[in-house]
């Protein structure tokens, strides 16, 4: 089996106060998030001037994996295209359809199962190979990768960085608080490859039971952030923000804050922690830290070779959960029964 490129698939972001509109209806069409909830995230990315760093920091990675790709002998164009902003994937796919592209693989910037993390990049690549029409390049995802050794092993450091950050007087008692972008309730009971709900929930406790058993701690918290959608809707919680302050009120004076649910720095992460819970630490005058996502690790593009590597080859995948690798199938097919 051999492949002619790889596409680099991401979730897009503004790159000017113009783009946050449109960038923002493009995310959010057909899922009923309220006008007011929109007009407060639109405020976020005015705070930065109308500018999410994710495709700097995707166009800085995808200039390490090229460099990885090379040193591996892999030699595979990297395309670049996005769900929600320019390069969109439609056009992206077309392109590729242009320089003769008949086989890609594709790495989706998301670690995870479930709908918002593995099954909604299948229907961009769907989409996008239907724009496109009979020429569409056939285009096979690679696998969910949030238990991968490297992935583990950059988020483990991150977190030992993190700690290194606080003063010694509070160091030792931290408590560790990894963090993943809320979903509905409804969307999180989806099944996974091994038939039972929870496929993303479960991921995020695995993988953060990994870091952190990695990084010598043995106790930590899983919580949520960037909650979207209607009030009157259950999505997973608790918050990271109200988490704080829990662990405030019974003595904790001071957290790490990992956000295992993300690759980059990208705006939820710079908004909702970096602003919203290291001011809510403050507050209440506990430390705080925040550890880097594992994409700006060496690491991390290291890893994405390996994906393709194993992929190719058809060796046996490199994971340190038992829960499935799921999440690779061809032209945007379900990879499992509920999906992913
Ligand atoms: C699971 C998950 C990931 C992780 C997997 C992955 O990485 O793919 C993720 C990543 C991201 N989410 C991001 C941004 C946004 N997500 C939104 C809305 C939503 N996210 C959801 C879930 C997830 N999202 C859901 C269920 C919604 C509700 C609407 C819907 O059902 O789809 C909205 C709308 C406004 C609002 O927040 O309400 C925005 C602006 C950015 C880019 C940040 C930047 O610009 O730098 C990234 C990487
Ligand atoms: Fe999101």
């Amino acid at each position: 089996m051999s492949f002619d490129a790889l596409l680099f698939l991401s979730f897009g972001g503004p790159e000017g106060p113009e783009d946050v509109r449109p960038f923002l209806e493009n995310v959010t069409r057909g899922r009923g998030v309220p006008p007011e909830r929109l007009d407060e995230v639109a405020e976020h990315y005015h705070h930065f001037g109308g500018v999410s760093p994710i495709n700097r920091l995707n166009r800085d990675l995808i200039s390490a994996l090229e460099s990885e790709l090379a040193a591996a002998g892999l030699e595979l164009p990297v395309y670049f295209g996005n769900r929600n902003w320019h390069p969109m994937v439609e056009d992206t796919v077309a392109r590729m359809a242009d320089d003769g592209v008949r086989r890609a693989l594709v790495f989706a910037t998301s670690a995870w199962g479930g709908y918002s993390g593995c099954k909604q990049y299948h229907e961009d690549i769907a989409r996008a190979r239907a724009a496109v029409g009979e020429r569409a390049p056939e285009l096979v995802k690679l696998r969910q990768f949030y238990d991968h050794p490297l992935f583990v092993a950059a988020n483990a450091d991150a977190v030992r960085r993190a700690f290194a950050e606080l003063g010694p007087e509070v160091r030792d008692e931290a408590r560790l608080v990894f963090t993943a972008h809320s979903v509905p309730l409804r969307a999180d009971d989806m099944e996974g490859a091994d038939g039972r709900p929870q496929w993303y929930s479960r991921q995020v406790a695995e993988a953060s039971r990994l870091v952190a058993e990695e990084a010598g701690l043995d106790t930590h918290d899983v919580v949520w952030q960037s909650r979207s959608g209607p009030p009157q809707v259950p999505w997973l919680e608790p918050d990271v923000v109200d988490h704080v302050e829990e662990l405030h009120d019974k003595g904790t004076r001071a957290v790490v804050v990992a956000p295992i649910g993300f690759v980059s720095d990208h705006l939820e992460v710079i908004w909702d922690l970096d602003n919203e819970a290291r001011d809510k630490a403050a507050e209440l005058g506990m430390g705080f830290a925040r550890a880097d996502t594992a994409g700006t690790d060496p690491r991390f593009p290291k890893m994405i070779t390996e994906l393709i590597a194993e992929h190719v080859s058809g060796q046996a995948p490199r994971k340190l959960s038992l829960l499935a690798a799921a999440g690779c199938s061809a032209n945007g097919e379900p990879c499992a029964p509920g999906c992913c």
